[in-house]
């Protein structure tokens, strides 16, 4: 069985890096992974301004068309460190809310797959032969949930 998500308000949308579940990471408060994922582009550059700007915008949308901006200058390593940087984001998302975390389990043994209609790198793409980066990201969480079902976080 395969489980596809995208747009948040569309069913499995709790998945999706713009869903409004707020993390907290490096000391500070993100309104949603993908707030983290695309300020942590600036770390350390010339743009690091911007790492507390996008933490304040008020959508996903707008920290990813900010994060996305080739006029900024990204960090050199960006493309080494972007999967780390995306797994931490969403082990926090997951172990952080409970409610997410039961909704994770619940798929089972299930493909995950971001059903992206552009992102051949994070999803499926538009023919669904992309890497789907996120779907394997999601799934490596679920085995590390199912893997410590006594932890803390997950007994609210
Ligand atoms: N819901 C949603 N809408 C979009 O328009 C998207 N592109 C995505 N995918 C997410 O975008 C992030 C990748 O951004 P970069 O291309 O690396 O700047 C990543 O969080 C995808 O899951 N989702």
């Amino acid at each position: 069985m395969t489980i596809y998500f995208y747009q948040v308000d569309q069913p499995y949308g709790v998945f999706s890096n713009f869903s409004p579940h707020p993390i907290t990471l490096d000391g500070y408060r993100w309104p949603t992974v993908e707030h983290y994922y695309q300020a942590q582009k600036f770390v350390g550059t010339r743009d690091a301004a911007l790492v507390a700007k996008i933490r304040e915008l008020p959508h996903p949308m707008l920290a990813a068309q900010t994060g996305r901006n080739p006029r900024y200058q990204r960090r050199p390593d960006w493309e080494q460190v972007k999967c780390n940087v995306m797994l931490k984001a969403v082990q926090c998302k997951f172990f952080s809310h409970p409610e997410l975390a039961q909704m994770l389990l619940q798929t089972g043994t299930a493909a995950l797959v971001e059903n992206s209609p552009i992102d051949t790198y994070w999803g499926c793409g538009p023919n669904g032969t992309g890497c789907n980066h996120l779907g394997q990201i999601l799934m490596q969480v679920r085995q590390e949930l199912a893997s410590c079902p006594a932890h803390p976080l997950l007994n609210h």
